[in-house]
């Protein structure tokens, strides 16, 4: 008897270039999910490739680099990777790991309540323009005071700015950033060439040079966003300096090619964070000052908390890597002065909240087996 079983066809290169429509078209792909399996194997395929141009390249073997190159560019390249990443994050798949980090912040009572369900957060939103006055207000005065500023997130390798985190982030207090932009409001960054913000060691630069230096312009925005330049004269403009308060780091870590590009990522952050903390130390001085003034006492959730980081790696990266374990990666936190405040392991993913400490143990890590096995994965991160 002969098999009536159909094969499906995998999706040939020019079909998934003509998928790629212009640029910051894709989010109504996103309606549109790829097969999982076929999702899979993009993500899985554009992985060893430029794993083996990098290899070729640290051979000096440019030629096998460039045919390598051609060859991930005629199947559509990071946009058809980032396309098959958004087919995973898609609800009806279980995806948006940003849900995990919205339970951590309620559970660790960082918000005082959930968003509204028209996706705004309407405690922090300055710029929405429906909002009935009551209901606002109300939330205000529930979370807010005037002394404790509101939270700001970078995103790192963001794909659509439509996540559950982000209704807790309103456009002002959140940059999203990556190395093809999906969307008007995501900048098309590399966040390794992405300015630390200054003042890292000193005090904090005047509100308007640090806007400038630590937020460059979306080339890519809609429109200039007003809220940015509301700080008026004489009132402490905390979001012009203080850096971002939770870093979010989400299945970008193994996109990165090379261990050392791992540890070197892993260091950038905590420069991100240790001007963070900075910035949250001289606050709590001068709440603390006042408190003592006005004989109260004060303290904020965040504080708890932030600087933070929120880590997503696929699960088998720590879970089955010849190199890397969780203790390992625990150690090579601590180095960089992280201490680990939450962890979530998924039969796919690991999750992690790191709150930055500031007291790094320092070290350098290579790359050494830990843990042998003929069925193991060469996940590993170096710091040099
Ligand atoms: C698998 S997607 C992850 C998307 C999303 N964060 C998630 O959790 O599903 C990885 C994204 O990271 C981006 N990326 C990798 N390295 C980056 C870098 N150095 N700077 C900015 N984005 C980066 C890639 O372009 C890609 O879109």
């Amino acid at each position: 008897m002969t098999s009536t079983k159909r094969k499906k066809r995998k999706p040939s290169s020019s079909l998934l270039s003509r998928r790629q429509s212009q640029p910051h078209s894709q989010p109504a792909l996103a309606d549109k999910p790829l097969a999982s399996k076929v999702s899979r194997r993009l993500i899985r395929a554009h992985h060893t490739t430029q794993k083996r141009i990098h290899q070729a390249l640290r051979q000096n073997d440019t030629a096998t680099a460039t045919a390598l190159s051609s060859t991930l560019a005629s199947s559509g390249g990071l946009a058809a990777y980032q396309r098959a990443s958004v087919s995973g994050q898609s609800s009806k798949r279980g995806g948006d790991s940003s849900r995990v980090l919205v339970d951590w912040f309620l559970e660790l009572n960082v918000f005082s309540h959930t968003p509204q369900s028209d996706g705004h957060d309407h405690d922090t939103d300055t710029i929405n323009n429906d909002d009935k006055p009551g209901k606002t207000a109300r939330l205000r005065s529930r979370s807010h005071s005037a002394s404790v500023p509101r939270p700001r997130l970078l995103e790192i390798g963001c794909l659509s700015p439509s996540n559950a985190i982000h209704a807790f982030f309103p456009r002002t207090r959140r940059t999203l950033m990556d190395l093809n932009s999906l969307h008007p409001e995501i900048l098309k960054q590399d966040f390794m060439t992405f300015p630390v913000p200054t003042g890292t060691d000193t005090a904090p630069p005047s509100s308007s040079s640090a806007s400038s230096r630590t937020r460059p312009r979306n080339k890519n925005a809609l429109h200039d966003d007003p809220a940015e330049e509301e700080c008026s004269e004489g009132q402490e403009c905390e979001d012009e300096h203080h850096g971002y308060d939770i870093i979010s780091c989400s299945l970008v870590l193994n996109y990165v090619a090379t261990p050392a590009g791992r540890g070197d990522m892993l260091k950038r952050i905590a420069r991100f964070a240790h001007h963070n903390l900075l910035h949250h130390h001289r606050r709590q001085r001068s709440l603390t000052d006042n408190s003592n003034r006005a004989g109260t006492t004060s303290c904020n959730s965040g504080d708890a908390v932030f600087p933070a980081l929120f880590l997503v790696l696929p699960a088998p990266c720590v879970t089955n890597s010849r190199y890397l374990s969780e203790d390992h990666l625990q150690r090579i936190m601590a180095s960089l002065g992280f201490e680990m405040l939450r962890r979530k392991l998924s039969p796919k993913l690991v999750y992690y909240l790191w709150r930055y400490t500031g007291g790094a143990s320092g070290g350098t890590f290579k790359k050494v087996e830990l843990r042998p096995g003929g069925k193991r994965n060469n996940f590993a991160i170096v710091v040099e």
